[in-house]
């Protein structure tokens, strides 16, 4: 399988305390990877070094590599903007714009001076299985919509920049149980155009639509592996407690 990021000896401090812990990570390309473990192991902090989400946060140090494709993602002439144009991410709360349905999805591209923006916009939609409950109604404000719909916005709002890599942490915390089907089987059809990495504490969501799945405790990889086998054989005693509930 060909990588699509590599993290090589990653570690990570907010001031004083360290957070990530030479972290070594393979992110197979077309692919869903899940990122599991208990509270406060990393996971999201992982993920936002991925489009460098932890540059905002100022108490932070890294050292270690992270490519993507052939990148140094904290090379000295990376381009950030670009970076996050190509490895979108989707957050835990739904957080679309307070604008209509529309100008959600039209914002980055029109940002970009893209043309054909309302071809764009329809095409979003339709990739996010949006399209069919929103497209007598783009006007609308987008806040009028369902948590789920809005979750649904946000992922039409990220594929609108033609990402190659998409992050979502935990994004289905927030909702109820059919809309976490729908953004599930959403990520299922993407699989064929896009890498994705998701950051969940729901152990059968990580088993049912993951590939491959990472187990992350007190900041360090534990294991990782392919989702069923990681599941049903786990290498370690720690990860085979986690996911069978005994701890986190
Ligand atoms: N901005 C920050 N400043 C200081 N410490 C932070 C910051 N963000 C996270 N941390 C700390 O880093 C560690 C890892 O946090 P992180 O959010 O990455 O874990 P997580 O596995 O994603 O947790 P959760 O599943 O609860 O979201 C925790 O101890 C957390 O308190």
């Amino acid at each position: 399988m060909t990588s699509k990021i590599v993290s090589e000896n990653l570690n990570l401090w907010y001031g004083e305390k360290q957070a990530l812990k030479d972290i070594s990570l393979k992110i197979p390309e077309k692919q869903i990877t899940a990122l599991i473990g208990p509270s406060g192991c990393g996971k999201s902090t992982f993920i936002r070094c991925l489009n460098r989400m932890n540059d905002l946060v100022t108490s932070v140090r890294i050292e270690g590599k992270v490519f993507y494709d052939d990148m140094d993602i904290y090379g000295k002439d990376t381009d950030v903007v670009e970076l996050r144009k190509r490895i979108g991410m989707v957050f835990q709360k739904p957080n679309p714009f307070p604008m209509s349905i529309y100008d959600n999805i039209a914002y980055g591209p029109r940002i970009h001076g893209q043309k054909n923006v309302s071809k764009i916009v329809e095409r979003s939609l339709k990739e996010s299985a949006l399209w069919e409950e929103v497209s007598e109604r783009l006007d609308q404000p987008a806040l009028g919509l369902s948590g789920g719909q809005q979750q649904r916005l946000c992922i039409a709002r990220t594929l609108a920049m033609r990402p190659d890599v998409i992050l979502f942490d935990e994004p289905c915390s927030a909702l109820d149980p059919i809309s976490t089907g729908k953004i599930e089987s959403l990520m299922e059809s993407l699989k064929e155009e896009y890498t994705q990495i998701i950051v969940t504490h729901n152990m059968q969501q990580a088993a049912r639509i993951s590939d491959i799945t990472a187990f992350f405790l007190l900041g360090e990889l534990i294991e990782v592996g392919e989702t069923k086998h990681v599941f049903e054989m786990p290498e370690m005693k720690s990860t085979e407690d986690y996911i069978t509930g005994r701890f986190g």
